[in-house]
This record gives structure tokens, C-alpha cells and sequence, in this order.
């Protein structure tokens, strides 16, 4: 069930709940059951689960919105309990669906309203509204003035993020923030959120009812199921690949596995090694060394090394020059793109594979289908999400995960 926990989530911002039941007066059933759960500092961590099994309740009562019945919540290591309840506040951020704004105060207002409880003056105030703004992608001089019903909904939605994240708090709750914007909005809005939490690393315990949502911005997922039982906690790829029940099976949808290949992104791949060359050298010279490298294709680059033509050696055997212009619909996925990217180019092209190329578009090397199939199936790829942030958090000079390797020498 849940994974070994890292030493990494006894630091500041981790949370620990420790045997934490909730029982509201005069219900039968807990609302939250005997809940166990550690969740690293810096992790964004999704609660899903069908209506009424304790997602909601759980989120508050690392609050103190609501109290547990029994059991012990730790904030970096610190017993909530024995907190000041509204000081403890002020150090979490909380989001709920719509922005939950002040009607009656300004965006201005209602970003600065923790701020102003911490006593900020007014200058140091106005520059952090308008940094948060900036931050989500709102220009402040068109909206630090405007009232919550002069916004979208979308924007609402940003503005709440921008106030939760005000006094820089360590931990973020957000409570169905993106349920109520259409699903345009909501990608978006997605988006944001993810690079807001790659550039801040905030703990962010982010409670939906969108499984998709869950699996595209969590390092973990926690399932819950009614009753208030967690079910499973796990990384979105083991809960994919291994749902610990049949009710995790049913969550996760018929579509598990297409949407393992949705999340995998290209660049956690070890990708082929391929013989590529350039159009001086002529196709009967790169035949030989493809031949040599016991290789059935060979690719032509131009001379930034970027893939320009792909032949096979049936095909080079043929030709009496090579092309100096890109072939139209030559299969090619970058570092952003994911499996689901790649085979569905190999579905519509005439290779068995796709060609990979860095940022920088220099070909990397190829992803074929049967690779394409064995990464899913041995588990070998991380969450575009969660590579993102693995990324940022390395230091500088070392990558974080494995990427494409070799690729063909000229
Ligand atoms: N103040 C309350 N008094 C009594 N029962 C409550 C109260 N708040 C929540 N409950 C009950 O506790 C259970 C868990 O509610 P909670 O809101 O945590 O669920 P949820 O998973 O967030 O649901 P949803 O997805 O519908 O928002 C439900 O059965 C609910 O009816």
C-alpha cells in the first residue's frame, strides 16, 4: 500500500496524519477512518475518492477548520493541536472551488487581506498583490482594482490562488479549486498550478473529484473510498499500474493503461541509439555504416545535427544522393512530448518508430514501438509532472532523471 517514507517529510512543511478518525455528532458512520498519511515536504498530494468519503473533512482538520475525534495531525513535526489556531492559518493557504473571493473588497483587498493580518505596510503590501498578479498571470494594473463579479471565473480562481499564496505559506490546501471553470479554463489553470508549485515548491494537499486532474498534477495520490478509508497512496504511475483493490481498478477506469502512455513523458525514455549522417556524405557510405551497426534505418541531420530524412536501408540502397530538405511527416517527438505523442505518430507514419530530438531539436535517437510498449509494461517512465519538478529541484549540472542516451554518430 503506501511507499516507504523519505526523511524528506520530517522537514518544515510535511504533514503527518497519525491515526486521525472523524466522527460528526450524530452520524453512524466516520467521516474520516483511523487515516494514516505522510506526505513529503514539497509534494503536491491529491485526495480523490467518491462523494462524502472524507476528503473534504481531511483537508480541514489540517487547518483546524475542523478538529479530529482522535488521532494526532504534525506540521513539520509539530502537533497541530497544541498551535494557536489562527496563527496556524496563516501559514497554510487555502483555496476552495470559485476563489471563495470577498465579494465586497477589491482583488487588491483580497489578496492582501493575510498580509494586513501580519501587519504589513501598506508599500510591501501593494508590491506582493502585484507580484501574486504577475505570478498568475494577471496584469496588475488591469486587475488590482477590480471587484470579484467584474472576473471570470477563471480569474477568480487565480485571484484565490494569488491570496492563498500571499504571506508565502509553506503549505497549500486547495479544495475542488478548479471544479467549478470549464475545461479549457481548468487546463489552464492546471498549467499554472503546476508551474507555480515547480517554481515555489509549496506542499500542496489538493482535494478533486477529477481522477484525470489528479494523475496530471500529483506526485501522489491518495484513494479514498467511502466510509473514509484511504485506500491507496502512491505515485500516479503505481496507481495506474498497480491499483492496490478492485474499487482503486474501477476508479482508475478501463483506460489505464492509455493513459499510463499519456503521462510518460518522452524524456524519461532511454531512447535507441541510431546511424545518422549528414547529406555530404552521400546514401552509399551511410548504408555501410548502418549495415555495420547492424541497423535497419539511418538518419540524415542537417548540420546543427537536427533530423532532416529517414531511410531505410532497402530505401538507401536506392537513392543516389541524399535530401537536403526535411521530409514531409518525418516522426519526430521532443523532451515534452509523451508516449501517447509517440505512438500515435507511429500509428499514422510509415516507420515502426519515431526519431527523438533535445529542446534544441538535435536528434537523440529513436523510440520504437515495441520500447514504447516495454516502458509501460516494466513501469520504466516517470509523470511529465513530476519530472518537471524533479527537474527543477536537481542541482544545477546533474540531471534528475534518466533522458535519451546515445544517438547515432556521424
Ligand atoms: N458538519 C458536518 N456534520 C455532519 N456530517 C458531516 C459534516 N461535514 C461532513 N459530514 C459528513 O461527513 C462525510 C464526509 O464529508 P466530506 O465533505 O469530507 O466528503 P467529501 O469526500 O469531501 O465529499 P464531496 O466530494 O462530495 O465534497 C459525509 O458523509 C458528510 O455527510
Amino acid at each position: 500500500m503506501s511507499e516507504t517514507n523519505s526523511p524528506s517529510a520530517r522537514s518544515s512543511a510535511g504533514i503527518l496524519l497519525r491515526d486521525v478518525s472523524k466522527r460528526f455528532p450524530g452520524q453512524d458512520r466516520a467521516a474520516v477512518d483511523n487515516l494514516n498519511m505522510e506526505i513529503s515536504s514539497g509534494d503536491m498530494v491529491m485526495l480523490v475518492g467518491p462523494s462524502g468519503c472524507g476528503k473534504t473533512t481531511t483537508l480541514k482538520m489540517i487547518n483546524r477548520l475542523i478538529e479530529p475525534s482522535s488521532g494526532q495531525i504534525l506540521l513539520g513535526g509539530q502537533d497541530i493541536s497544541a498551535a494557536d489556531a489562527d496563527q496556524l492559518r496563516r501559514g497554510i493557504g487555502y483555496v476552495i472551488q470559485a476563489g471563495g473571493l470577498f465579494p465586497h473588497m477589491t482583488v487588491a483587498a483580497n489578496i492582501g487581506v493575510v498580509p494586513s493580518m501580519l501587519g504589513w505596510d501598506k508599500a510591501r503590501t501593494a508590491r506582493r498583490v502585484d507580484e501574486l498578479l504577475d505570478l498568475v498571470s494577471l496584469d496588475p494594473a488591469r486587475y488590482r482594482n477590480r471587484y470579484p463579479k467584474e472576473l471570470s471565473g477563471g480569474q477568480q480562481q487565480r485571484v484565490g490562488v494569488a491570496r492563498a499564496l500571499a504571506a508565502d505559506p509553506p503549505i497549500l490546501l486547495m479544495d475542488e479549486p478548479f471544479g467549478a471553470v470549464d475545461p479549457i479554463t481548468r487546463e489552464r489553470l492546471q498549467d499554472e498550478l503546476l508551474r507555480i508549485h515547480a517554481d515555489l515548491e509549496k506542499t500542496v494537499v489538493f482535494v478533486t473529484h477529477d481522477f484525470d486532474e489528479a494523475l496530471k498534477l500529483g506526485d501522489r495520490i491518495a484513494v479514498f473510498a467511502e466510509g473514509g478509508h484511504l485506500v491507496q497512496y502512491d505515485s500516479p504511475e503505481r496507481i495506474l499500474a498497480e491499483p492496490a483493490t478492485d474499487f482503486v481498478r474501477q476508479f482508475t477506469g478501463a483506460d489505464a493503461g492509455l493513459k499510463q502512455l499519456g503521462l510518460a513523458r518522452i524524456s524519461s525514455v532511454p531512447a535507441l541509439p541510431v546511424v545518422s549522417g549528414t547529406v555530404e556524405e552521400g546514401p552509399q557510405q551511410l548504408l555501410a555504416r548502418a549495415l555495420t551497426a547492424g541497423q535497419q534505418s539511418a538518419v540524415v541531420v542537417d548540420g546543427t545535427g537536427s533530423p532532416v530524412a529517414w531511410f531505410s536501408v532497402a530505401e538507401l540502397e536506392k537513392l543516389r544522393e541524399l535530401p537536403a530538405d526535411r521530409q514531409p511527416q518525418l516522426p519526430v517527438v521532443g523532451p515534452g512530448d509523451n508516449l501517447a505523442d509517440a505512438l500515435s505518430l507511429v500509428l499514422v507514419s510509415s516507420r515502426d518508430g519515431v526519431l527523438v530530438t533535445d529542446a534544441q531539436g538535435h536528434l537523440q535517437g529513436v523510440i520504437d514501438a515495441p520500447l514504447i510498449l516495454q516502458t509501460v509494461r516494466t513501469r520504466q517512465w516517470v509523470s511529465n509532472a513530476r519530472q518537471e519538478r524533479q527537474r527543477k529541484r536537481a542541482p544545477r549540472g546533474r540531471p534528475a532523471a534518466a533522458g535519451s542516451t546515445e544517438a547515432g554518430q556521424p
